[in-house]
């Protein structure tokens, strides 16, 4: 880094400083000490042509994920990983079958930018206070994060901080919208810190294979598309950039399907937060900043941690009219007073939906989910909080058609008309009838690849086979179905022995 000439003469100087200073009286040491102390970063500093920034894996509020961070590890991912002897893999998306290759802690590795070099390192978490007991409300308060430091010659200051770091930035934005390997979070409790954790995240459904209304589809389409576009929009009006959606229907009507189904239509990642692993709206906070832009949070079954959150009003009733006390209800202390020491409330919550924490990150759609909207508190469900609410209704003919066309890939068969009156006449879910979709034996899917992969004159030969097994299995699953749609119809007018 320096000529060994340079540092051979300092090492000569300091040693003659080391000599003058054992031969002086013991009363001028007191004031050397002083002058030496202040003097040495200075002279350090001129000796030093060195520069260095740390850019740590949290921001200055320590809640909040520093995006910088991200970037460096992308970057060097991509750029310079080649120069390091420690790298670590892991597998991003099994579909692609290609490893992420990232650095390893302690490790250095060097990078050239318009003639200037720097080399940059990874440092791990450290203990802030070696052998210290911190007692913190503060989620990580007591651990020093993980950083990077990029040290670079003084005279290349300049350069790196107005062409190098931003064509950093550009470079990970560039990439992380080309390979978007899309991930599911979840949060848990790991040393009394709640954290997000993840894992690729390839929801295998569109809205083209979403069996619903087409009206009501459309519309979801479009205002997910008009919230893409909607940056200008929401700068012009003064909103923070989100939008929230409450999902609600009996079980197996499609509401997970549906955030899959929005999540690729999108390309965000989701956070599906377990509420009950989170100890109290501090936590909630470091775990709503934690996420990214571009993301869907995911509150499952909000009705029944919501009757937790609004049993500790004292007094309040519940949707049948009970008044909820603490004897009847799960008891969790609460009140506004404890609200960042307590618990979860349901202000606390809030205050991210459309409070004023909502105005944090941008992109987020929030989706709640539940199987009974009735038992919701309305303050969740006031016009304006939730921004649009959706019904995930039992099956009808339109649906089943989308079904019929995904499962077995056929869009008529005699059996149509009779199976669109007895849904008619049933409450059937869509997962009940997509259960009753599938061929048993090689799936329609498995074969049509195989049609792909074979040459032509074997895929004619196979194509005849697919259409007459496609059409087998048809006749096979759409009897099986009636017959268990008849069965529901005679369970559903059969009144209860009791
Ligand atoms: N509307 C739908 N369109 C396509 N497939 C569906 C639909 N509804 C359900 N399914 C099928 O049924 C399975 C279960 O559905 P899903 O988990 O989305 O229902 P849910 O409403 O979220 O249920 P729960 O309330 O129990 O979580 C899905 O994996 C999917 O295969």
């Amino acid at each position: 880094m320096a000529s060994v000439e340079k540092w051979v003469g300092f090492g000569s100087a300091m040693a003659g400083v080391g000599l003058l200073w054992s031969r002086m009286p013991e009363h001028v040491h007191e004031e050397a000490r002083y002058i030496i102390s202040s003097l040495v970063p200075m002279v350090m500093s001129y000796f030093n042509p060195y520069e260095q920034i740390t850019i740590s894996e949290h921001g200055e509020e320590r809640y909040r994920r520093n995006k910088m961070f991200d970037a460096v590890s992308t970057y060097l991912s991509s750029v310079c990983a080649g120069g390091a002897s420690k790298l670590k893999a892991e597998l991003r998306n099994n579909r692609k079958d290609e490893p992420l290759i990232t650095l390893d802690e302690n490790q250095e590795v060097a990078d050239t930018f318009e003639g200037a070099r720097m080399w940059w390192r990874l440092y791990p978490k450290a203990s802030r206070n070696k052998g210290v007991v911190t007692v913190s409300l503060m989620p990580g308060d007591a651990d020093e994060p993980r950083c990077f430091r990029l040290v670079f010659h003084r005279r290349h200051r300049h350069l790196v901080l107005n062409s190098y770091l931003p064509s950093v930035v550009r470079h990970w934005r560039e990439l992380t919208e080309k390979n978007r390997q899309r991930r599911l979070f979840t949060n848990h409790t790991k040393d009394r810190k709640s954290e997000w954790t993840h894992v690729p995240y390839n929801p295998p459904t569109t809205f083209d294979m979403l069996a619903m209304d087409p009206d009501k589809k459309y519309e979801i389409v479009n205002d997910l598309t008009a919230f893409l576009e909607g940056e200008d929009y929401h700068s012009k009006v003064g909103k923070a950039w989100k939008r929230g959606y409450l999902l609600y229907g009996p079980p197996g009507t499609g509401k997970s399907t549906m955030i899959g189904a929005m999540a690729n239509f999108l390309g965000y990642d989701v956070y599906d937060l377990d509420l009950t692993s989170v100890k109290n709206n501090a936590d909630l906070r470091k775990l709503f900043l934690d996420t990214t832009d571009k993301s869907i949070i995911v509150i499952e079954d909000i009705d029944a941690i919501e009757v937790e959150l609004t049993t500790k009003r004292k007094g309040k009733k519940a949707a049948n009219g009970n008044e909820i006390n603490g004897d009847n209800h799960v008891r969790i202390e609460f009140s506004d007073k404890y609200d960042d020491k307590g618990e979860v409330t349901l202000s606390g919550l809030l205050s991210f939906v459309d409070g004023l924490w909502s105005a944090c990150g941008s992109e987020r759609i929030f989706v709640f989910t539940t199987n009974h909207v009735d038992r919701l508190d309305p303050a969740l469900i006031r016009p304006g909080r939730m921004d649009k609410h959706i019904e995930m209704s039992y099956c009808r003919f339109e649906a089943f058609k989308m079904l019929a066309k995904s499962y077995l890939d056929i869009t008529e068969h005699s059996l149509f008309c009779e199976i669109g009156r007895l849904l008619d006449e049933t409450n059937t879910t869509p997962a009940d009838v997509a259960d009753n979709l599938i061929p048993r034996g090689k799936r329609n899917d498995e074969i049509s690849q195989l049609l792909d992969e074979a040459p032509a004159d074997v895929a004619n030969n196979l194509s005849l086979r697919y259409k007459r097994k496609r059409d087998r299995d048809a006749d096979e699953c759409l009897k099986g179905l009636v017959e268990i749609l008849k069965k529901a119809r005679v369970e559903s007018t059969t009144p209860p022995i009791n």
